[in-house]
């Protein structure tokens, strides 16, 4: 799985080229590639690439390994964008948040020229929601008439709760976490729209026509699926 992971984030580091806005997704396989990334900076085979992180995690691995960073409101575009998911479907929409980074990366990735996705086989589903739940952020106040509300969508939700902390955990906006399970998600736009239409809801994880392109990890090597 690790060795999938790395093959993916070598492969993403073809599209980067020097003088790029680059936005820096969140998780593990995203992590090797601001590794990757820093690295080919710091042996000076990229100059003037400038990193926008969607998170503290990708902040910190930024800073670590060598990628300038910068905020969203210091740059007029962004270039690029690379970053994990936790389901792709066939038409590459995407679910994501698992790392409750949803809504800075939505805003991020949203603005990219291209959004490059990196994930292995196992993320590859025949709808949204086939396994994972759709992470949404909500504003705090509204966690259990927002829990409520999704009963109209059969959905079964629920609050995430810390692992290492006590009670709920709490986004980089201060904000909560509420993962839900539908059925089966027919129309991920549809599905999107509907679901921050909801007072208090802040974003959520279903990233439809977003991904221009899906690295996919397997056993045989990186497959390319692109929109
Ligand atoms: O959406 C995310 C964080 O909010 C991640 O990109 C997603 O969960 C995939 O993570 P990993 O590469 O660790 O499987």
């Amino acid at each position: 799985m690790e060795d999938m992971k790395r093959a993916v984030a070598k492969e993403a580091l073809k599209y980067v080229e020097d003088e790029m806005v680059i936005g820096l997704g969140t998780g593990s396989t995203t992590a090797y590639f601001i590794q990757f990334l820093g690295e080919k900076i710091q042996k000076g085979e990229l100059e003037e690439v400038y990193g926008v992180p969607t998170s503290y995690q990708a902040k910190i691995l930024a800073m670590e390994y060598g990628v300038p960073v910068v905020s969203l409101d210091q740059v007029d575009a962004i270039d690029i964008a690379v970053d994990g998911a936790d389901e792709v479907d066939p038409n590459l929409n995407l679910i994501k948040g698992r790392g409750a980074a949803l809504t800075m990366e939505k805003i991020i990735e949203y603005r990219a020229g291209t959004f490059v996705v990196l994930v292995d086989e196992t993320k590859l589903v025949e709808y949204l929601c086939q396994k994972m739940p759709v992470p949404i952020e909500v504003i705090p106040a509204a966690w259990k008439a927002i829990l409520e509300e999704l009963n109209i969508f059969n959905a079964e939700a629920e609050l995430r709760m810390g692992k290492k902390k006590d009670g709920p955990i709490v986004t980089e906006n201060g904000n909560f976490i509420i993962d839900a399970k539908f059925p089966k998600i027919e129309d991920p736009l549809d599905m999107e729209i509907e679901l921050n239409t909801i007072p208090g809801v802040v974003e959520n994880g279903i990233f439809a026509d977003i991904a221009d392109i899906v690295l996919v990890g397997t056993k045989e090597g990186v497959k390319k699926m692109e929109r």
